[in-house]
């Protein structure tokens, strides 16, 4: 018999099995072995396969937010709750086995929600499919590390000691060191503050053992060992992360508020429905999400339907986001737009707002920007 046959057995068996006193332990039991089996269903079945790689779900919408956490936590509750997408949920472990994409919409923007498999402790070292699962939080814009409030403190370290062994950093920001390999001329080392974490021998020592004979490095930020480490090593990644404490319906109020006092932390209950509207916000705030509002000439600004764009993008990264942009390359743009309120570019980001005024392609957008697009 395999695996899927097995489970499906327990299952039937689970639901002829009357739920009372009696029959609690071998429920249990049944929830056990059938988590085991489920366990195994998300081992890879190659010995590459998984590894290093995420799942195949395409990226849609404005930006993409990872939910990880232990199996159980309420990931699938979740996504099922604020997006209209549902997702299996159930009382045993490794209910979710692939990646499911949902999409919030807020404020304009779509935002994808990826509700994943739960991991286990040792998941960046392959166990089960958790390599998989941490690979796919590296594609995210947004973490949401999602914890069973009823449950000890000791499940977020472990998490970040996952997500950490991938090389994703969570909040916080990439270390202000400016570093460049030469082919000759030995080691230029300059700090623009004094270290307080890490000497001048200790960074030698690492590029020594690195092989790294030719290189200048200007340190502007009192940074750790580790943090120098990343900075060597290069492919880490910088991700804000909040987390999301749920079943809160089942402590107390006292212990609530705690939980909730913590940075980066929302607390919610997905059955009850309890802060999720406060959840989206948060996950609005931390995308760092602005909306641009398209206007034609002579028209007035679009306002019902706005582009939304991560913080810091571009004129030509706004552009690509109209539909009628290929049309646009072959006419060989643009200047594009305008800033300001009634005119073509209009907004925050104008030095004469509320003018209009002519930028180039690389202007950065803000929140509420107008912009109205020319072709030469
Ligand atoms: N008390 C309480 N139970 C909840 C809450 N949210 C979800 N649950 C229950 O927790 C169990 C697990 O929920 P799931 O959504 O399947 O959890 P998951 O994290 O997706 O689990 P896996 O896919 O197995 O990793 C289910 O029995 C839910 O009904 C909540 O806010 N409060
Ligand atoms: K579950
Ligand atoms: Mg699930």
């Amino acid at each position: 018999m395999g695996i899927v046959e097995k489970i499906k057995e327990i299952e039937e068996e689970m639901a002829r099995t009357q739920k009372n006193k009696a029959t609690e332990y071998h429920l249990g039991l049944l929830k056990a072995k059938l988590a085991r089996y489920r366990a195994q269903l998300l081992e890879p079945t190659t010995k590459s396969g998984g590894a290093g790689t995420g799942f195949d779900v395409q990226k849609s919408g404005d930006a993409r937010v990872a939910l990880i956490g232990f199996p159980s936590v309420g990931k699938s509750t979740l996504l099922s709750k604020i997006t209209h997408t549902a997702s299996e949920s159930a009382a045993y472990e490794f209910t979710t086995l692939t990646a499911i994409p949902g999409v919030i919409e807020y404020k304009g923007a779509r935002i994808q929600l990826l509700d994943l498999p739960g991991i286990v402790e040792g998941a960046s070292q392959g166990r089960g499919r958790g390599r998989q699962v941490v690979s796919t939080a590296k594609t995210a814009d947004l973490i949401l590390i999602m914890l069973d409030a009823t449950k000890s403190e000791e499940q977020k370290k472990l998490l970040e000691i996952e997500l950490d062994a991938v090389g994703i950093r969570l909040n916080k920001s990439k270390p202000d060191v400016v570093f460049k390999k030469k082919t000759t001329g030995g080691i230029t080392l300059n700090t623009t503050v004094k270290l307080t974490k890490t000497d001048e021998k200790t960074i030698r020592t690492i590029l020594a053992g690195y092989k790294l004979h030719n290189c200048d490095i200007m340190i502007r930020e009192d940074i750790t060992t580790d943090e120098f480490i990343d900075v060597l090593i290069g492919n880490r990644k910088y991700l804000p992360c909040l987390y999301v404490y749920n079943k809160i319906d089942a402590i107390s109020l006292e212990q609530v508020d705690k939980l909730a006092r913590q940075p980066n932390t929302v607390v919610v209950s997905c059955e009850l429905d309890l802060n999720l509207d406060y959840l989206v916000d948060r996950i609005w705030e931390e995308l760092r999400l602005v909306k641009v509002y398209t206007k034609k000439r002579g028209a007035h600004p679009d306002l019902a339907d706005p582009i939304c764009l991560r913080k810091g993008a571009t004129i030509e990264v706004f552009g690509r986001k109209l539909p009628l942009w290929s049309g646009l390359g072959k006419l060989r743009i643009l200047y594009a737009c305008g800033m300001g309120a009634h005119n073509t570019v209009q907004g925050k980001s104008s030095k004469f707002s509320p003018y209009a005024q002519k930028v180039s392609l690389n202007h950065q957008v803000q929140d509420e920007d107008v912009v109205s697009i020319f072709t030469k």
